[in-house]
């Protein structure tokens, strides 16, 4: 019998940001290992139109959770939708809500985040700072609480180089920053964030720094541990290879470079692709959340999960895997035959990103205005482009992370629970792990079936023909220019026809000879 498993089981569980890519994770694991848990309060907001219970009904029913369904027959009497917002005080929870979770509540999961990259400091403070600050004050209420874990992130101190599993303080206290931010403008705020970001590429590694400052001053009493995830991609394992619902890190890329949008990247070509998959990182976190309230460890322990050091893979061999296994299993209505190199200086990158990506966008929406339709590749480039340059910062960096509590953590578990909570990325096989993560984009997120390959193919090798046509004309076009003005083109262009002529001849009498 799994110990981390018995654990949870009869356990009051919240989880803030269960809606997401990893808290969706979570709750499948928690159902599918632990069907006794007592229940599981997820913060849902209303969004797109949809309602608390048809966002939550909408994502029970979701692939992710075919197996813990079988497992747990009443999956839906453990789930306890409560309204909340984030930006709203007392996280928008009602008082009865509210009374529910401070009497019932012994485990915190505390997920929920803005991971854009480019927010307005003030909306990240507020997700990322304030709301983390309220959720620690609840917390504090709590008459069952024994465990608060908080999602993090690998970067959130991506200014620094070698990085330890400890918290470290920003140059700004939160709460003044959180005091100035109420009243100073938004165009004084946005004059002030690159100072205060400190080298950090974006305010959501910024503000997962103060968050993580803002749980240790505020900790109080609370027994919390932290847990930093490098780059999460799908799953490897669990509930099944290639479980991926977002847009987020690589996958917008992944995309990009299945459907022929993305040609070229610059990448530092010994760059580490530190990503790490989402079950992993679940795994690692349950594991924390157990060790955490039975062992009571006397200060916030922070868990790095990353893979970098322990089994390290390079940017160049993720793409060109990524490139294979589209090539096997090509993604449908392609725009072009997924074909791409890296470039490795800014020259290189401007020039091939004018050849490669502009220019073919302003031509096709040259044709598509030619047949009266609306001109959008441009636009498309555009925004593949404004992302790359915000991933840029990540592609062509590394970082050295140390996994002292991590690895102390997988020593402590049993045979049973290192095989039921695997998060030992040393067994992880990267090129398999990448091809699952590649068709698991084709299947889950873009919702195309694997039935359709062979028309995808055929696709591809239509685009190939008219690449090879457009190539050719072009050629003649600038022959035929070249031939026009130059008598040394003329002489190479008649030396080539003749020893062409000469060779054909040949070919033609040897084979007259052997009949
Ligand atoms: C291996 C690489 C080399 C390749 C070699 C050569 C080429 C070979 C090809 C091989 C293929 C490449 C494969 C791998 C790619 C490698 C690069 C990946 C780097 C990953 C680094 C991630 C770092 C993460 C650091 C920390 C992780 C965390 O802690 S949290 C999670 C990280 N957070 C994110 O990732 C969020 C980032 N996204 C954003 O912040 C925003 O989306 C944006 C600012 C980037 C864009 O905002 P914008 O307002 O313009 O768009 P948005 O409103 O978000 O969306 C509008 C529409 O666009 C769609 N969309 C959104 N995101 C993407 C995306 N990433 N790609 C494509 N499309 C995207 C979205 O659905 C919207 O569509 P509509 O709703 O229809 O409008
Ligand atoms: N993905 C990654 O690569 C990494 C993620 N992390 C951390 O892991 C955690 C989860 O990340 P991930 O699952 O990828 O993120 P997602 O963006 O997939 O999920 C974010 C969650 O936060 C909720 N949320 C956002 N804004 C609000 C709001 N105003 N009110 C209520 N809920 C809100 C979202 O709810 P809704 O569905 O309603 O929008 C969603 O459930 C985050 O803390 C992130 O920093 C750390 C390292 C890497």
């Amino acid at each position: 019998m799994s110990v981390i498993a018995a654990f949870y089981g009869g356990k009051s569980i919240l989880i803030t940001g269960a809606t997401g890519f990893m808290g969706k994770v979570l709750m499948e694991k928690l159902l599918r290992t632990s069907p006794d848990l007592k229940v599981i309060y997820i913060l849902v907001r209303p969004k797109a139109g949809q309602s608390l219970q048809q966002r939550v009904s909408q994502m029970m029913n979701c692939k992710l959770f075919e197996k813990a369904k079988e497992i747990c027959p009443n999956i839906f009497e453990k789930i306890r939708p409560i309204y909340s917002d984030l930006t709203k005080p007392d996280l928008g929870i009602s008082k009865e809500d509210l009374e529910e979770l401070l009497t019932h509540t012994n485990i915190i999961f505390h997920c929920a985040a803005t991971v854009r990259f480019d927010d307005p400091l003030r909306h990240a403070l507020q997700l990322n700072v304030i709301a983390t600050q309220q959720l620690l004050f609840m917390a504090s209420q709590m008459l069952k609480l024994e465990v608060f874990i908080h999602f993090s992130t690998a970067y959130s101190n991506c200014n620094l180089k070698h990085i330890d599993e400890v918290i470290y303080p920003c140059s700004v206290e939160p709460k003044k920053l959180i005091d100035s931010v109420e009243w100073l403008d938004d165009s004084i705020i946005e004059e002030i964030t690159p100072k205060l970001i400190e080298n950090r590429p974006n305010t959501y590694t910024y503000t997962k720094a103060l968050g993580e400052m803002v749980v240790y001053q505020e900790r109080g009493n609370l027994n919390i541990a932290i847990i930093r995830p490098s780059i999460v991609g799908a799953s490897w394992q669990e509930p099944f290879p290639g479980w991926v619902d977002n847009l987020n890190g690589p996958n917008g890329l992944i995309i990009a470079a299945g459907k022929g949008f993305l040609h070229s990247l610059k990448a530092t070509p010994k760059a580490v692709a530190d990503v790490v998959p989402v079950d992993l990182v679940i795994n690692l976190t349950l594991a924390v959340g157990w060790h955490t309230a039975v062992h009571r460890p006397k200060s916030i322990l922070i868990y790095h999960c990353t893979s970098g050091s322990l089994n390290p893979c390079l940017w160049t061999d993720l793409g060109f895997q990524v490139l294979a296994t589209f090539e096997k299993a090509p993604l449908e209505k392609a725009f072009r035959r997924p074909n791409a190199d890296f470039t490795t200086n800014n020259f290189s990158t401007y020039l091939w990103n004018t050849i490669s990506h502009m220019a073919p966008a302003v031509m096709y929406d040259f044709y598509l205005r030619l047949t009266g339709r609306k001109p959008r590749m441009a636009k498309l480039m555009n925004r593949m482009l404004k992302t790359i340059s915000m991933l840029d910062y990540f592609i062509n960096r590394s970082w050295e992370w140390s996994s002292r509590n991590t690895e102390m953590l997988m020593s402590q578990l049993s045979n049973e629970d290192q095989k039921l909570f695997d998060f030992d990325v040393r067994h992880l096989n990267w090129l398999e792990y990448t091809e699952n993560y590649c068709l698991g984009i084709k299947k889950y997120l873009l919702k195309e079936d694997m039935a359709g390959i062979p028309a995808a193919k055929r696709h591809l090798r239509m685009l190939r023909n008219i690449h090879y046509l457009f190539n050719t004309v072009l050629f003649l076009i600038i022959w035929r220019f070249f031939i026009a003005r130059s008598q040394m083109a003329r002489n190479v262009w008649y030396f080539v026809v003749s020893l062409c002529y000469k060779f054909l001849s040949y070919f033609r009498a040897s084979s007259t000879f052997r009949h």
